[in-house]
């Protein structure tokens, strides 16, 4: 079955699809210039942090495609790169994988170059093997997480487990598959899902608008919760219910394991914790951030109060069938309240059971703490 793109890229082309407008339109803008791909992360028409990383490197590789680095040394153009890619850096702060990508690009454009073409040349073929490396990562941890249930909870198709994710981590947020949401995939193809729920994640609704529409596009058995559920969902013990994980993603994972994602996350730990429910976090190495010792290090994006005061949507016709045709922005509290809307928070290391990344599974040893020698070597550092 098809499946949901973020992105559709060739060579010197690039189409970002409007996440705003989802579920009800599909539309796909083209993105020509490091400018548009920083509107496009900025305004959240891209959103997930690997499809952030994707978008900026792509965007920028179709720039120079068509020519607008005009510098005719070795030296100006790794200069004129820089200045783009420190440019792209600005446009979200939260998510690791953006600048795991830009240093990662900064580097291969030095790996002896030649010429100038040869440096374009050199960074095209360094931003498409980003997009490509994502997916297989993304596979890659949609096994590895259905193995270490499997094993966990000896899974089967004569025992299914229950799931509960939060925010969207799947074909939307990355470059296909998803990372908590492939993990979901997988265990649905093997046939041991029984049933995803899937939080609404307030305030941006990035699981009501964007996880339930991958779910039910995907055809998986599934249920939408609003944030405040979960606790009252964890003490349900009918057999169909019974949650055995909740999965999620990463913006960032700290050194020691302490992990960024969307807010919301840590009170979702916290119950688990309560309720003796696991908690996975997925995430490909990109997101695994080895120079912040830990979550106190990661630093917190607010975002506009109207995210909290107002909600847009597709107009409900009185037959109550949806226009897609029409969306309207409504205000749903008092405009003058004040707001405060960080966009993350930080799951302590102590509340994760399994983060689980493109190279295996990482569980903590006898001391206690993760360590991400195993699944880092190339970039562990003591
Ligand atoms: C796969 S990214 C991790 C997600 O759980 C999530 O926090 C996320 O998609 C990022 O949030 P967003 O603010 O929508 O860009």
């Amino acid at each position: 079955m098809a499946t949901l793109e973020a992105v559709k890229y060739s060579r010197g082309k690039l189409l970002v699809l409007d996440q705003l407008r989802l579920p009800h339109e599909h539309h796909y803008d083209e993105v020509n210039t490091a400018e548009q791909a920083f509107d496009c992360i900025r305004a959240m028409r891209v959103r997930g942090a690997p499809a952030i990383a994707i978008v900026a490197a792509l965007a920028l590789a179709v720039e120079l495609h068509h020519g607008a680095c005009k510098a005719t040394t070795v030296q100006d153009t790794i200069s004129y790169i820089d200045g783009r890619l420190d440019y792209l850096k600005e446009s979200r702060p939260t998510a690791v994988d953006l600048f795991n990508a830009i240093a990662k690009l900064k580097a291969a454009i030095r790996v002896s170059p030649s010429s100038p073409t040869d440096i374009i040349s050199t960074f095209i073929a360094t931003a498409e093997e980003i997009l490509r490396l994502d997916l297989s990562n993304n596979t890659s941890i949609g096994a590895h997480g259905a193995d270490w249930l499997t094993q966990q909870y000896n899974l089967s198709s004569s025992n299914k487990i229950s799931v509960l994710t939060h925010c969207n981590t799947g074909s939307l947020a990355t470059s296909g598959h998803g990372t908590a949401l492939g993990i979901i995939r997988t265990l649905h193809s093997r046939q041991l899902l029984y049933h995803a729920y899937c939080t609404e994640t307030r305030p941006y609704n990035q699981g009501s608008r964007l996880t339930a529409f991958e779910l039910v596009f995907e055809g998986i058995p599934s249920t939408l919760i609003t944030d405040s559920m979960a606790a009252a969902l964890f003490k349900l013990r009918r057999e169909s219910d019974k949650i055995g994980a909740v999965i999620v993603g990463a913006d960032r994972v700290a050194r020691n394991g302490d992990t960024a994602n969307k807010i919301g996350t840590y009170a979702l730990a916290v119950l688990a914790k309560h309720h003796g429910v696991k908690f996975i976090v997925a995430a490909p190495t990109t997101s695994i951030d080895l120079e912040t010792e830990s979550g106190d290090g990661i630093k917190i994006e607010e975002r506009k109060k109207e995210e909290l005061t107002q909600i847009s949507g597709a107009v409900i016709r009185e037959d109550g069938s949806v226009d897609t045709s029409r969306t309207v922005r409504v205000a749903t509290a008092d405009q003058r309240i004040d707001v405060w809307n960080p966009a993350f928070d930080v799951t302590p290391a102590e509340l994760i059971d399994a983060i689980v990344t493109e190279r295996g599974t990482v569980v903590k040893g006898p001391n206690g703490r993760f360590d991400f020698k195993e699944v880092l070597p190339e970039r562990w550092r003591w």
